[in-house]
């Protein structure tokens, strides 16, 4: 986050290291520029907190993130020469980067698009590097990432490999510093734990930085964003905002902010192939100027790799970062198996339903810090693959309305032609031979008005189904708390859910209910749905 004010009087000698001036503070401490006499070099020396490595256990832990990150070589990664303790101080010893941070670039608008681009393609160079020694960095951020430009040559460097997420007073209340939040995965929200996905997932957050100059997910609160990032796609670019680079970009922002890890890119290297395609200095122009030349090219991109689709006229609205709504496959694996077709159906089809929509809405009771989770992580079904992104409040609608897609979309300006979503699975219309539970699982996330639609219709037509059931709770309940859900669970009780009824009755439920009511009184907009609840519920069915 680049916070400059140190917290201690500067030190003159850190270990065997002399002190020359101060680079900046951060969450866990300090950040020295020091002198190595033996081996007469510049280092750059992180100090952390004693407050934030108290015991031997975290002690142990940052020793051993260090010599795990210390292993790392990559031009791109800041290479990291020691670790050790002088009193009761912890400190890294790290290669000194010049440069600049990229927070400040991009506060600054310092580059060009195209060299955003190269800087974030190298930023996964060195990611690639770490996940291919099996570290993930779970801190991705533009603070994270140093720059050093000479002259039209550019260079970048991650920092803080594995040495980032602890508490101290400087944390909000759920453990996680504010700035880091903007950048965490959907799944790491979920169920804390993080993959290479979602590193790469923050180098998206990143993109989209470096392209707007404004974050995706915002909010004055770290629930607000955190609930962003889980449900909802980011606010589309403003197309006149995109110089010098290819429309491509539509393609990697999508897939590269898609909820579902399964959706993204599935590998740095991946990832940073798409980036350096999108620079292409050819590219002058706007991208709607580019998207209208594109489009002239259109039988030749057929052809391409299959990132861009051009949509015969009148194409869909663009979407420069819709959600990517998991496939039915996807959700529907995200049930857990029944263990007989007919004693845990109900119970499993209500168990996926509630995932799919509490998913968003009880995000933030699940977030532990990584280093020390305080629970496992969620179970599948209710972590799925695609939170339902819908999640306002609001009445069954009477017929279909606009897809969350299309609410996205920004006004389309009269152009040529345009990009269309770039997945060819979102692109294409359903399988004739689809099953309704199928159909309406893949409309969840997309129009999950329209899902409750077909879902009511389905269960009419197919009372004793359980999993239609649960869908169509699912595509009912748009809220985020207990009220919410049992406004759902009330409706779908009038249109022949059973079990509907069972939730509503059970005592967990009614609990969650009644904690709600009183929090509301001294707290109005409180939540109580927490996975505990769910679990409980669930449970007594
Ligand atoms: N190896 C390095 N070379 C040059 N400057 C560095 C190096 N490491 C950190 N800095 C700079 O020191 C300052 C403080 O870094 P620090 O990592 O503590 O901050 P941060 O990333 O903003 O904080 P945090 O991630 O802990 O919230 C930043 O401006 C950072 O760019």
């Amino acid at each position: 986050m680049g916070k400059t004010t140190p917290r201690t009087p500067m030190p003159t000698m850190i270990g065997k290291y002399e002190v020359i001036r101060s680079l900046g503070a951060g969450a866990m401490g300090e950040v020295f520029l020091a002198h190595q006499a033996a081996i007469g070099r510049e280092v750059a020396i992180k100090t952390i907190l004693p407050t934030v490595a108290r015991g031997e256990e975290a002690e142990g832990r940052f020793r051993r993130e260090a010599a795990a990150a210390g292993r790392l070589s990559h031009p791109n990664l800041v290479t990291v020469f020691d670790f050790d303790k002088d009193g009761d101080t912890l400190f890294l010893v790290m290669e000194y980067v010049k440069g600049d941070d990229l927070e400040a670039l991009v506060r600054t608008r310092a580059l060009a698009h195209a060299q955003f681009l190269e800087v974030l393609a190298q930023v996964c160079d060195g990611l690639e590097h770490a996940h291919r020694n099996g570290i993930i960095h779970r801190d991705i951020k533009p603070a994270n990432v140093r720059v050093l430009r000479d002259g039209q040559r550019i260079l970048a460097k991650v920092m803080d490999f594995g040495i980032a997420r602890v508490e101290d007073s400087s944390l909000t209340a759920t453990g996680i510093v504010m700035g880091t939040v903007s950048y965490m995965a959907p799944e790491y929200i979920r169920g804390g734990h993080a993959t290479a996905q979602s590193d790469l997932f923050a180098v998206g957050v990143m993109l989209y930085e470096c392209l707007t100059g404004r974050k995706p997910f915002a909010g004055d609160n770290t629930t607000t964003i955190l609930f962003k990032i889980v449900s909802e796609p980011p606010p589309p670019i403003d197309l006149g905002e995109l110089r010098g680079i290819s429309p491509r970009i539509r393609a990697v922002l999508d897939r590269v902010l898609a909820k579902d890890p399964a959706a993204r890119f599935q590998t740095a290297d991946e990832l940073a192939k798409a980036l350096r395609a999108c620079k292409d200095p050819s590219w002058t122009g706007t991208l709607d100027e580019a998207t209208a030349l594109i489009s002239r090219h259109q039988a030749a991109l057929a052809q391409d790799d299959g990132t861009v689709r051009m949509a015969p006229p009148p194409a869909a609205p663009a979407t420069v970062a819709a959600p990517a709504p998991a496939g039915p496959t996807a959700q529907v694996a995200a049930l857990p198996a029944p263990a007989s077709p007919e004693g845990h159906a109900g119970r499993n089809a209500v168990l996926g339903a509630l995932g799919l929509a509490a998913a968003g809405g009880i995000a933030w009771f699940t977030l532990r810090p990584a280093a020390a989770p305080a629970t496992p992580p969620a179970p599948a079904a209710l972590a799925p693959a695609g939170a339902a992104p819908a999640a306002r409040p609001g009445p069954e609608p009477a017929g279909p309305a606009p897809s969350a897609k299309a609410e996205a979309a920004p006004a389309p300006p009269p152009a040529p032609a345009r990009a269309v979503p770039p997945e060819p699975a979102r692109a294409e219309a359903p399988r004739p031979a689809e099953s309704p539970a199928r159909r309406i699982t893949g409309l969840l996330a997309a129009d999950p008005r329209q899902a409750a639609a077909e879902a009511k219709a389905a269960v009419a037509q197919d009372p004793g189904n359980a999993e239609l059931q649960g869908l169509y709770l699912a595509a009912l309940y748009r809220g985020r708390n207990a009220w919410d859900f049992e406004k759902a669970l009330v409706r779908a009780q009038g249109a022949g859910v059973t079990v509907a009824r069972m939730i509503s009755a059970s005592a967990p439920f009614k609990a969650a209910m009644a904690e709600e009511s009183r929090l509301q009184k001294t707290n109005p907009g409180a939540a109580v749905l927490p996975e505990e609840v769910l679990r409980k519920v669930l449970d007594a069915l």
